[in-house]
């Protein structure tokens, strides 16, 4: 028997290894059965079903339009949902249960609080609530046997006028749960310099921050949140591949700009099954992150949005296993690129890096040293 480094792992043995999610929304990935019950509470009609799995398979059909902007819209009625503390608290809470059930040990999980306000609720009230839950969710996951770490980024929306407003709002709770800022939206017509002066105090204020770029709109978009607002991450950023050129006999070009992201390790937030949705990739074999893991720029796996894409970060990762014949070893890259790039004290990314996903892999590339073979009882090998 080889060791299982070669190998593609099963199912199971993805859903344990240690993962870390950089990109997911928080009213993109609540139980399709707590929006059911939310909307039952709140008096909200508008659901388009009323059965917790018919929702679940309407949401991801519905962000299934090939159109960024036809994906959003199936946000209306999570937002619509999480509009009180208690509605948030709650929310947040199986968030982090959910991804510690899947393995995640360490995630930034991103929502808008300018989203959250129709109930009465101030931009700060929102976000205690939300990071209130973020800790039940981790005591809760600890008392199940799960370890994990959840640290809340806010987004604003790039649409609105609020950048500087949620930006200051970040700069205030950054040691009290709030990781890092984020923009997002639909980008064509958005542009991230819009925002400039929200990302010119972040920095003056040494804090991070993430944007949503070169998903739905290409290179320029990359260009601007790099080289004018000076983004520390690139949410998707998946069409940095149009300045990479591949010849007929292999070998590859990067452009000025491709160049740039590779050599300045920025970290790629790739989310597969959501850029099949938006029509940002065609499949998974042809998503561009085969090549930016090949070319090693600092590509990350994230889940986007777990509800409107039916999808975790274990699913990701099988879905990557299939289409590129991933092993565990590529998985702990992935995972390790993405620690590296978490907006958490560096001491702290390296501990989790080298006293717990290196360890969890460890493990898991071990088992087959002791695997049970027919006739013998313990875990070891017998010995005669
Ligand atoms: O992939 C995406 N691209 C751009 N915006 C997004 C994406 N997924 C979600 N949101 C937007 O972010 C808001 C806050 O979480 C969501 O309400 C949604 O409008
Ligand atoms: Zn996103």
């Amino acid at each position: 028997m080889t060791s299982q480094t070669s190998r593609i792992p099963a199912p199971e043995q993805i859903r344990r290894a240690p993962k870390v999610l950089l990109h997911d929304h928080l009213d993109g990935g609540l139980r399709p059965g707590t929006v059911v019950e939310l909307a039952r509470d709140c008096g909200y009609t508008a659901l388009p079903e009323q059965e917790a799995d018919k929702l679940g398979l309407w949401f991801r059909e519905a962000a299934d339009s090939g159109s960024l902007e036809r994906y959003l819209e199936t946000f209306a009625h999570t937002c619509a949902v999480m509009q009180t503390r208690d509605a948030l608290v709650r929310v947040a809470a199986e968030c982090a249960e959910d991804l510690a059930e899947d393995g995640v040990v360490y995630a930034e999980v991103r929502y808008a609080p300018e989203q959250h306000l129709e109930g009465g609720l101030t931009l700060e009230q929102v976000v205690e609530a939300v990071n209130e839950g973020f800790r039940l969710g981790e005591l809760r996951a600890r008392e199940a046997g799960h370890r994990i770490r959840v640290g809340a980024l806010l987004t604003a929306m790039r649409h609105a006028a609020r950048a500087l407003e949620i930006a200051e709002l970040a700069n205030r709770y950054r040691d009290e749960g709030v990781a890092g800022f984020d923009i997002a939206g639909a980008e064509a017509g958005f542009p991230p310099t819009r925002h400039l002066d929200a990302f010119e105090y972040l920095k003056r204020e040494n804090n991070h921050f993430t944007i949503h770029a070169g998903e739905a709109f290409g290179l320029p978009s990359i260009w601007q949140a790099l080289q004018w607002c000076g983004a520390d991450r690139l949410g998707h950023g998946v069409r940095i591949i149009d300045d990479i050129e591949v010849a007929d006999d292999g070998s590859v070009t990067l452009g000025r700009l491709a160049a740039y992201v590779r050599d300045k390790r920025i970290p790629l937030e790739l989310c597969p099954t959501s850029n099949l949705q938006t029509g940002a990739a065609a499949s998974y074999a042809e998503h561009p992150i085969g090549l930016l893991r090949t070319l090693h720029f600092r590509a990350t796996v994230n889940t986007d949005n777990r509800l409107m894409s039916g999808t975790s970060m274990s699913r990701e990762f099988e879905l990557l296993t299939e289409a590129f014949g991933y092993t565990l070893d590529d998985m702990q890259w992935f995972t390790v690129n993405a620690m590296k790039s978490a907006f958490i004290p560096f001491d702290e990314r390296l501990a989790m890096i080298n006293d717990v996903i290196k360890p969890g892999y460890a493990e898991l590339k071990s088992a087959w040293l002791f695997r049970q073979t027919a006739g013998t009882s313990g875990n070891a090998p017998e010995e005669g």
